[in-house]
């Protein structure tokens, strides 16, 4: 009896002191826990600070701007596309945030623009006016593909700009010119661009940029809404509708009228659609068959089928046709301000 009492009470005891063990380690691991959170939260803490400079008391720079609306804006144009592509309008977007949010991304823009024959005249005032208002504050490189390399104004560009000239033959037809630039363009990104650029827009050098055109036009595959038909029914694009041609849409069908003289996006979308419109635009003409408006009906048809993720609208291009030059074709002109045509 006296040996099994004392059996219990040493049982007890083991016990007792197994429970004050794990106690003590319980009370330990929870403050250990509680110890490490702590510190988990201290060096997000330390990075926040380190990233965002001051720890939200002072914001930085390019995050102080007026409260953006998201019941008012811009009502007198559709700023979105039935597929949810943004239009990019005149004052719709703060452009000091979106250079902010891409200069972080240490990009790089390429642009092309083809002078042959008597186009070389409209070089100077598409690189100056391009120096002016195309990506300022960038890395932009141009490429001028041109039969008189020679004829190449020298510009003054700024440090990270630079100008590439690249000869091509001269030619006759400004048809089969303006067509040849979807396969130089391809050429380009695959043995040029690759590595060092990381989006493209493709420009009409009868063009000058008259205001500023910037990061509010990235993304994957960017059109232009021509500016001679936004107003019309669709019906009255002028988009191939024969039948036999590639570049085919029927009456009652498309989105909107693309203009061949500005397209751009992310290097290898630019790639994709020159690869794609080259291919038909040269099955084509196997057969005899040239599209109402070369490239641009092709074009047409690409951006049809693979919807473009940003829509430029036609603030960004106008065409003015009261500065013809003698001998020349009408003037382009690029720019983005409030007033349509
Ligand atoms: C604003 C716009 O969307 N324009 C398009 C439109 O007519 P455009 O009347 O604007 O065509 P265009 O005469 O400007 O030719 C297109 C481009 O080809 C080059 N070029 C042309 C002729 C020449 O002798 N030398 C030369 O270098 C030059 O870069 C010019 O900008 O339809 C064309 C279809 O064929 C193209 O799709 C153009 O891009
Ligand atoms: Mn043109």
């Amino acid at each position: 009896m006296l040996l099994n009492r004392n059996v219990l009470t040493g049982i007890l005891l083991i016990f007792l002191l197994m429970g004050v063990l794990y106690y003590s380690n319980y009370l330990t691991y929870s403050f250990m826990s509680v110890e490490q959170e702590e510190l988990t939260a201290d060096s997000r803490h330390v990075e926040v600070h380190f990233q965002s400079h001051e720890l939200h008391m002072v914001a930085p720079d390019h995050l102080k701007y007026d409260q953006p609306s998201i019941v008012s804006g811009r009502n007198d144009v559709v700023t979105v596309t039935p597929w949810l592509a943004p239009v990019v309008w005149e004052g719709t977007f703060n452009p000091v945030l979106l250079d902010s949010i891409y200069k972080l991304q240490n990009i790089t823009v390429a642009a092309t623009a083809f002078a042959v024959g008597k186009y070389v005249m409209f070089l100077k005032d598409f690189l100056e006016t391009a120096e002016q208002h195309f990506f300022v504050g960038f890395r932009v490189h141009m490429y001028v593909f041109t039969d008189q390399p020679d004829s190449v104004p020298q510009i003054k560009m700024s440090a990270d700009r630079q100008l590439t000239v690249l000869p091509v033959p001269s030619s006759k037809r400004w048809q089969e010119i303006s067509a040849r630039r979807l396969e130089l363009i391809q050429k380009l990104i695959e043995e040029k661009l690759r590595n060092n650029s990381d989006y493209i827009f493709c420009l009409d050098v009868d063009s000058k940029v008259h205001g500023r055109w910037g990061a509010e036009s990235l993304g994957g595959l960017i059109a232009v809404i021509h500016p001679g038909y936004y107003r019309d029914n669709r019906k009255k694009f002028p988009y191939e509708r024969r039948p036999e041609s590639r570049a085919y849409i029927a009456t009652g069908e498309g989105d909107f009228y693309y203009c061949g003289g500005a397209f751009g996006g992310l290097l290898q979308e630019v790639h994709q659609l020159a690869k794609i419109c080259c291919a038909n635009f040269e099955a084509d003409a196997k057969e005899g068959t040239e599209a109402a408006w070369q490239e641009e009906s092709h074009l047409n048809r690409y951006m049809w089928i693979n919807k473009p993720s940003k829509v430029l609208s036609p603030e960004y291009l106008r065409q003015n046709f009261y500065s013809q030059k003698p001998g020349g074709s009408h003037h382009q002109v690029l720019w983005s301000c409030q007033e349509l045509c």
